[in-house]
């Protein structure tokens, strides 16, 4: 199926035979990994990829391996038509891939960790910590579906948000460990432009009370960069300008870190290699993230 601009191919095989055919004519290929319910943020790495190849390929597939049995996996929004309308308004030759569970794991997938057999790619030292401490399974399951997609689409690039820092730390290592042969892109954090909330599909969940306190958390990461601009470098003073405007904004903190680029460990000053400064709150049964680089480009 295809519409104006966009092909849409639902199996390993269709994306294979379309690679092959754009690689024999020369055409190098940027590849966008996406949990669909697209929004500004998601269309941004798009545009960043279709600069960096000739053509761009985005995944949208809800992975049930990165969600644990009480995550939201069974109501995750799902949107392929709208999706799909969003991508051919774009101004690039888009392929999408939509595969279905059963494609991906053809051996089945469960999300009760205990029951699952089979192959699984973990990316040890970075996936424990963090957002890994709230959600121990998260990263195993990223990282085994993002290879399998390498796999399958066989990139020149591809192109990740720093929203979700974490992951792309995880993801450049797994690249390096794995010798995939791609450059890992990080595309900057698309914001609201009035109240500079992340835009993330899980905004979707929250109430119009909780909207409008959401943004708190950026505030603080905003505070923290100005104190770093004015020369301070000490965790607890960084940490505590994010802490006093998420609670005045009254949102349920579950993490705030401030760790080393490099291998993601708790740091008590920002130094050379500068900081990401990040965390994690809840909005009733919403989770939130947001992050900001100190000191550093990823
Ligand atoms: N606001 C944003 N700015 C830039 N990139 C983003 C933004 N939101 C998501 N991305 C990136 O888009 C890619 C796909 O993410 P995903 O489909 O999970 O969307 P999401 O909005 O992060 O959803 P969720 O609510 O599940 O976190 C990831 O690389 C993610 O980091
Ligand atoms: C990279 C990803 C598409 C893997 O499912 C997902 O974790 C996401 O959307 O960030
Ligand atoms: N963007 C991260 C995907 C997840 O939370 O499952």
């Amino acid at each position: 199926m295809s519409s104006e601009t966009v092909s849409v191919f639902h199996t390993v095989q269709e994306v294979r035979a379309w690679r092959e055919a754009q690689r024999s004519i020369g055409n190098t290929i940027a590849f966008v990994p996406t949990m669909g319910a697209l929004h500004a943020g998601h269309l941004q790495l798009v545009n960043l990829a279709a600069t960096k190849c000739d053509l761009v390929i985005v995944s949208i597939f809800v992975n049930p391996a990165q969600f644990a049995p009480h995550e939201d996996l069974a109501t995750y929004p799902r949107t392929l038509p709208q999706d799909i309308a969003k991508l051919s308004a774009l101004p690039h030759t888009i392929a999408v891939f939509a595969p279905s569970v059963q494609e991906m794991y053809p051996r089945g997938i469960t999300t009760d960790r205990s029951l699952q057999r089979g192959t699984f790619v973990e990316v040890l030292g970075l996936s424990e910590m963090l957002e890994g401490g709230t959600r121990p399974h998260f990263f195993r399951g990223v990282a085994t579906v993002v290879a399998k997609l390498f796999h399958i689409v066989g990139p020149d690039v591809a192109v990740f948000g720093q929203k979700d820092i974490q992951q792309c730390c995880v993801l450049r290592a797994m690249v390096t460990d794995l010798h995939f042969p791609l450059k890992l892109v990080v595309a900057p954090t698309v914001r609201d432009p009035e109240d500079g909330l992340a835009l993330s599909s899980r905004n979707v969940y929250l109430t119009a009370e909780q909207r409008q306190c959401a943004p708190a958390f950026y505030r603080g990461l905003r505070s923290a960069c100005d104190l770093f601009a004015a020369g301070v470098v000490d965790r607890n003073q960084l940490i505590d300008a994010v802490k006093q405007e998420a609670i005045k904004g009254g949102l349920d903190i579950e993490y705030i870190s401030l760790s080393s680029p490099d291998d993601l460990s708790e740091i008590e000053q920002v130094g050379s290699a500068g900081a990401v400064l990040s965390g994690a709150w809840r909005m009733g049964s919403t989770r939130l993230i947001d992050n900001v680089l100190i000191g550093f480009e990823f």
